[in-house]
């Protein structure tokens, strides 16, 4: 594919930036790739390995000249490192994101925005448990989905160059409002999360199972478990602090679920156990029939 801008900043070298980085080079998406991180460990590693271009010891230097800048940092600090950027940023260029919420980054980020500038927040619903400049790699956004979520006047023609860039990473891209994308997210990623979260917990509480117990005789759905809840620690808090609303909405529903499933195991009601298991039993096959599972050993990649 070809190049679809010349120069990308990316501020936060984690993850999602290291593994944006390794998805342009594949394919020259970008001319140039200049990075930022506020650690100054990151961007050492950064550089040793060569994760961008060019390394810059401010968020600053790195806008500079950049017709698009993807804010790569925790949810939490989006609105500070917009702030930090805004005087640096070039007429015409593009702000993204890829926070897990997007009605509190529009919030933090959109008021920063200069005249003249576009902002266009986006998802890639893609990632895994690791974090830093050395977890990244180019084949994470491969047949995933990224959503992304114009707000109010953004260009139809900047939000096509972002969405071509995103196809040219390997991900599938759609359009969603802001509020009902973090509700979407609060089912399918936040109160899963949290769950996960909870459950280790539970396990490493309980003093009549011991630790190597755990360790050892963990089922597959336990291990699952733990490897989202190695998840960091800082982007969690911050997706929970910022989409309270729906979180707290979904775990209500969880929590009225699993007390009904409490008590049909509490009273011997098989009849309704069974019948719970059928109808999620059902979701799985749908996802699977839509061809979404991306664990599945033929899940290849699909190039646009
Ligand atoms: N990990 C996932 O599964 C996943 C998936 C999709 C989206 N996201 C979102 O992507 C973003 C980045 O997540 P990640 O997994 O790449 O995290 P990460 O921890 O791997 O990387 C975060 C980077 O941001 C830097 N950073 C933190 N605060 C900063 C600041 N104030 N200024 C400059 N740099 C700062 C850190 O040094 C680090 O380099 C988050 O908003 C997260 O919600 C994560
Ligand atoms: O696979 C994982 O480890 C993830 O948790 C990735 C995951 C998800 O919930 O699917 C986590 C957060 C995101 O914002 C997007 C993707």
């Amino acid at each position: 594919m070809a190049q679809v801008y010349e120069r990308v900043a990316l501020i936060g070298l984690g993850l999602i930036a290291g593994s944006m980085a390794h998805a342009m080079r594949r394919d020259g998406l970008a001319g140039e790739i200049t990075g930022y991180a506020r650690s100054e460990e990151t961007r050492k590693v950064a550089a040793e390995i060569g994760l961008v271009d060019r390394v810059c010891d401010s968020a600053a230097e790195a806008v500079k000249g950049a017709d698009l800048v993807v804010l790569c940092v925790p949810v939490g600090a989006m609105g500070g490192v917009a702030a930090e950027i805004a005087p640096h940023l070039d007429k015409g260029a593009t702000v993204s994101d890829v926070g897990s919420v997007k009605r509190a980054v529009i919030e933090a980020v959109g008021p920063h925005i200069p005249d003249g500038v576009h902002f266009i927040p986006a998802h890639p619903l893609a990632g895994t448990e690791k974090s830093g400049p050395r977890s990244g790699f180019a084949e994470l956004f491969d047949n995933r989905w990224c959503l992304i979520v114009p707000v109010d006047g953004s260009d139809r023609a900047a939000i096509d160059r972002l969405e071509s860039l995103w196809q040219g990473m390997g991900a599938r891209t759609d359009e969603m409002e802001a509020d009902h994308h973090d509700l979407v997210l609060a089912v399918t990623s936040h109160a899963p999360h949290l769950i996960a979260y909870t459950m280790v917990g539970v396990a490493d509480d309980l003093g009549r199972v011991t630790d190597t117990e755990v360790v050892n005789y963990s089922a597959a759905g336990f291990r699952d478990f733990t490897r989202i809840a190695a998840s960091d620690p800082t982007m969690w808090r911050d997706v929970f602090l910022n989409n309270k609303d729906a979180t707290l909405e979904i775990l209500g529903r969880f929590t009225e679920e699993l007390f009904a499933l409490q008590r049909a195991i509490r009273t011997g009601d098989g009849d309704h156990l069974f019948d719970y298991f059928t109808r999620t039993r059902a979701i799985r096959r749908g996802i699977i029939e839509a061809g979404q599972d991306t664990d599945a050993p033929d899940f290849g990649r699909v190039k646009s």
